[in-house]
């Protein structure tokens, strides 16, 4: 027996035979085959999904929707995370909170039961026992989910007694984690507060089966980070928990609320092993295998056995076609990329990932502070720069966090336009070849968010007083933002809809925005030419039509970018062409 799997997939014991010896384990398996982008499975009666910690009181505590926090919670981080929500432009539903231990939170009442009667009915007076001894509404997330399960199996929960069963169920890593001396120790203090917080007897045994319970954890859940809201939390489910990890992976995991979307990277083959990656698989090598310590075990995928970097991954990828209809449909630079090996070698990027990470952070909003950091690290990535290996990290991330800075900021929101454009053309593709990657259709629409900026700018007569770049405002004032915009929201829609379940935010945002620009009068005949476009972007004089006025002002803009980021942050002036 093990869990119960959707429909597409099946689960492989993972039984070692004579000749080959299984140190994976258990394996999920295609029975059927799936093309790039489709849905494999939809996961959505998880063991555990929970916020985390700091958002307990601003995100629904069954459904995982995000809201405006209940009247009384006013927590920092609470209101930390409403100012991020506004400026996602969310609007935030009241949440109520439990009458009981007003530290949780819900929609309304049909989640508040569903809680009640899954986990709560146990867990709501040990927010009580937190408050009286520690003065505390929220406990950090492993320790509640520990609570949780503690509690649930007291109860007699079947599915979690078989998930945390000792020696089957989940695999726990239990005698690795116990040879790390320092995760052991403060495992055994979350194990501890679990058990006293959740009001347990404190026998060794309990203690003992609380440490196997967080390992089991840590193995297994998800940090359930939602495209949309950037929220994180800890979601577990006993099906989804087979899926392996390879950093060339052909499936990925979308969150949606309670639900868990596996999707298909590329195209997998019945009888094929469904692998995702557990961490960013685009750092360099040693940061990758840092990050997999937790998971004990050496991967030995083709990214990890030859060292390939992001361009070697792409190069080779069978999803790179599908960028015939992105904003990047130069297959032959994606197969050929204009890059200089010679200028910096991988031990090199190590290097320089290793001492970009040992970097202060800026700390808090201070400008300043922010301008010291960005410099800092856009000199060290200098020789990616000079390599031109712009989609190798830590590079990509050193713009990204310069372009999202600005995106908010009123004199430089101009600025981060062609950084933006500079992303999704000459990093994102390469790093996330996949055209329908959920953050690739994340940088569209921050383009398009922006251009909507900028076109207000142009025509109210203001961008020139906000910009000094006359090479910037050239290309705006001459460009059709709104053509722009229209074809990059097709873009979205298309790719947001591959597989993609209907109601994710992004999408119906995207869909709304563009019934918003094709109902604008006066310009049928640009709409009619993007909408032959995304029906055959082959199509003669579609497809003139976008590269004139979509593709071309979008390459310029981007090309503007270099030479933007070596003014603002290598401090040169910035030459008014
Ligand atoms: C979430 S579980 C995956 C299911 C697991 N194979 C099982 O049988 O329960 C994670 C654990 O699976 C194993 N694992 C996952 N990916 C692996 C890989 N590429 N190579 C070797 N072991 C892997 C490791 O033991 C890891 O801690």
């Amino acid at each position: 027996m093990g869990p119960q799997l959707p429909p597409g997939i099946r689960l492989d014991h993972g039984r070692s035979s004579s000749t080959t010896p299984n140190k994976k384990g258990r394996s999920l398996v295609a029975t059927r085959p799936f093309p790039a982008g489709s849905h494999i499975a939809t996961f959505s009666s998880p063991l555990l999904a929970l916020p985390d910690g700091a958002t307990m009181r601003t995100t629904c505590n069954y459904c995982l929707r995000v809201g405006a926090s209940s009247s009384s919670a006013t927590s920092s981080s609470s209101q930390q995370q409403q100012g991020q929500q506004g400026q996602q432009g969310q609007q935030a539903q009241q949440l109520k909170a439990c009458t009981g231990c007003k530290a949780v939170v819900y929609c309304d009442a049909t989640c508040q039961r569903a809680h009640w009667r899954g986990v709560h009915k146990a867990e709501c007076a040990m927010f009580a026992r937190v408050r009286k001894s520690v003065g505390k509404d929220w406990l950090p997330t492993p320790v509640r989910a520990v609570a949780q399960v503690m509690l649930r199996l007291r109860a007699g929960d079947k599915e979690v007694r078989e998930a945390f069963e000792s020696g089957s169920g989940l695999e726990g890593n239990v005698e690795a984690f116990r040879k790390e001396e320092e995760v052991w120790a403060d495992f055994e203090l979350q194990a501890s507060a679990a058990v006293v917080y959740a009001g347990l007897l404190q026998g060794d045994e309990v203690l003992a089966k609380a440490r196997e319970v967080l390992c089991k954890i840590q193995t297994n859940a998800f940090n359930r980070l939602d495209e949309d809201t950037g929220m994180a939390g800890i979601y577990l489910d006993a099906g989804l928990a087979m899926v392996n990890h390879s950093c060339v992976p052909n499936a990925f995991i979308g969150f949606d609320k309670r639900t868990a979307i596996l999707r298909a990277e590329r195209d997998i083959r019945e009888g094929e092993e469904i692998t995702i990656s557990y961490i960013d698989n685009t750092l360099p090598r040693s940061a990758r295998h840092e990050a997999l310590r937790l998971y004990h075990f050496q991967c030995d995928c083709a990214r990890c056995k030859n060292d390939l970097d992001c361009y070697e991954v792409c190069q080779e990828s069978p999803a790179l076609s599908l960028n015939s209809f992105s904003l990047q449909p130069n297959l032959g630079k994606l197969r050929n990329p204009p890059i200089d090996r010679s200028k910096v070698s991988k031990q090199q990027v190590e290097a320089i990932y290793k001492t970009w990470q040992s970097l202060p952070k800026p700390e808090g909003d201070d400008e300043k502070d922010h301008l010291k950091v960005g410099r800092a690290r856009w000199e060290l990535c200098k020789p990616l720069v000079e390599a031109g290996m712009w989609a190798v990290e830590p590079l990509p991330t050193t713009i990204l966090n310069v372009a999202l800075r600005w995106q908010t900021s009123y004199k430089m929101v101009v600025y981060a336009l062609p950084l933006l454009c500079f992303l999704a053309t000459e990093c994102e593709p390469f790093k996330l070849v996949a055209p329908f990657m959920p953050w690739r259709i994340k940088g569209i629409m921050s383009i398009v968010k922006l251009l909507a900026v900028t076109g207000e700018f142009t025509a109210s007569g203001s961008l020139a007083t906000r910009c000094t770049h006359e090479g910037l405002v050239g290309t705006l004032a001459l460009a059709d933002q709104v053509s722009m915009c229209e074809a990059l929201l097709r873009l979205a829609v298309h790719h947001g809809s591959t597989g993609a379940s209907e109601d994710r935010e992004v999408l119906q945002q995207a869909r709304s925005m563009l019934d918003d620009v094709e109902s604008l009068q006066g310009r049928e005949k640009e709409s009619t030419l993007l909408r032959a476009w995304a029906m055959d972007p082959e199509d003669p004089e579609a497809s003139a039509f976008f590269e004139k006025e979509v593709l071309s002002p979008i390459r310029k803009l981007a090309s503007l970018a270099p030479e933007i980021l070596e003014a603002m942050l290598g401090n040169k002036s910035l030459t008014k062409k």
